[in-house]
């Protein structure tokens, strides 16, 4: 990407100028939290300092604005995912809780003994374990699309385990462990086609590419804003709107209710009835200027630049290492190397890394029955974002020699 502005974004990032054991920085943890440019530090040190007040109750001047400015940022995320109203857009703690909340109201008789639940071994955890909760609670089967040695859903035997009683698919967009990117239309096609609900678990789809879940055609899609530079705490939940007006609420409490008397309460409409409690306002705000940040560099650009820097990272870890295992080889994956190398254990691997200043993730990365299916306790992970760099990654590749030379 010729005149991506890589020196200039980085300025953006106060927290990458700084030595870690007496070395630069290098971060390559993004999968399992971004950095946050100055931009978004600046809006929350903002809203604290002129406009904090809860929303939604409020008859006085800072309520109001703290109202403006939290809708404000609905509607951004509304027009990010090109959803078609703005009250379709939930704020939830982040996918984990976005996930939670759509099996806890589906258990509540919208899912029934005898119906199919099909996730895919490709998961994170928090789109398996409120799945099998829900099964448990209801009666309903859980059941697997298996992958291949590339790290790829099978699609064949996808359409194999799509039956009648299939009531809903929920797969991730791209796998945290692998960098897989799944091919969610087609999913959502035959899902629909079976007539079963697709919620897709976008936490790692935000920060690389631009989602569109009209186009998709997605019942619902989730993320977190801590993966998308943004605040943590603060998650989103799209759901189609003619589903979530069926669907019961997911907490009790303040805003989410019409009119409360002890024989029995009203609730609110969307999105109000699922946003119980005073909501992450200073989160839900600042998502927004997370948002906005990144659609002024562009997610095409980005996700090219990102597409540059895993080209040259799998090339040169290949070339410097010929034992190097790289897990997850999909034809369409993002900026994630997941790898090990030789015999030698991720976790003594990634406590070197960090010695010469290189942060990594090691383990199963919340996706045990990935390392099951290939044999392994875990990969080294090295996650590229839009502010890392080619030099960064020949700082991983010679922090990896040294490792490799005192643990062979
Ligand atoms: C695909 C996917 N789905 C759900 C989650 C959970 O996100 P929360 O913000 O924690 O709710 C994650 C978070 N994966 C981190 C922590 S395990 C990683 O290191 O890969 C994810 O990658």
């Amino acid at each position: 990407v010729a005149h991506f502005p890589i020196e200039k974004i980085r300025a953006d990032f106060p927290i990458l100028d700084q030595e870690v054991n007496g070395r630069p920085l290098v971060y390559f943890d993004n999968a399992a939290s971004t950095q946050k440019p100055r931009q978004v530090i600046e809006a929350i040190d903002q809203y604290y300092s002129t406009i904090n007040s809860n929303v939604h109750r409020g008859v006085h001047h800072l309520s109001q604005k703290a109202t403006d400015a939290f809708e404000a940022s609905r509607e951004i995320v509304r027009a990010h995912l090109n959803a078609a109203h703005s009250y379709e857009v939930l704020f939830t703690k982040g996918t984990t809780d976005s996930i939670n909340l759509v099996a806890s109201s589906l258990s509540q008789g919208l899912i029934k003994a005898g119906d199919e639940i099909l996730v895919s071994h490709l998961e994170h955890h928090s789109n398996i374990v409120p799945w099998q909760m829900l099964c448990e609670r209801t009666g309903a089967q859980l059941k697997v699309i298996p992958m291949n040695e590339k790290g790829e859903l099978v699609m064949e035997d996808y359409r194999q385990l799509l039956n009648e009683r299939t009531r809903l698919v929920a797969v991730n967009h791209i796998s945290n462990a692998l960098g897989t990117i799944n091919p969610i239309a087609e999913m959502t096609r035959l899902a629909h086609e079976a007539g079963a609900w697709i919620l897709v678990d976008g936490a790692q789809a935000v920060p690389h590419m631009k989602v569109d879940v009209q186009s998709l055609d997605v019942d619902f899609y989730c993320f977190s804003g801590h993966k998308l530079f943004g605040p943590t705490g603060i998650g989103v939940l799209y759901g189609k709107e003619a589903i979530l007006e069926e669907m019961p609420p997911y907490q009790g409490g303040g805003e989410m209710i019409a009119e409360v008397t002890f024989a029995k309460t009203t609730y609110a409409g969307l999105p109000h009835k699922f946003e119980a409690g005073t909501p992450h306002i200073e989160g839900g705000i600042v998502l927004g200027t997370a948002i906005d940040y990144v659609n002024e560099i562009g997610l095409d650009a980005i996700g090219a630049y990102e597409q540059e820097l895993l080209q040259y990272g799998t090339q040169l870890l290949k070339e410097r290492f010929p034992d190097l295992r790289i897990f997850g080889e999909a034809e369409e994956k993002t900026s994630v190397i997941s790898f090990l190398l030789g015999s030698i254990h991720p976790y003594d691997t990634g406590v070197i890394l960090d010695k010469l200043g290189v942060a990594v993730r090691t383990g199963h990365h919340c996706t045990q029955p990935i390392m099951q299916h290939f044999g392994i306790p875990g990969t080294i992970r090295a996650s590229f974002a839009f502010y890392n760099t080619k030099a960064e990654i020949d700082r991983l590749a010679d922090a990896l020699e040294k490792a490799q030379a005192m643990l062979s």
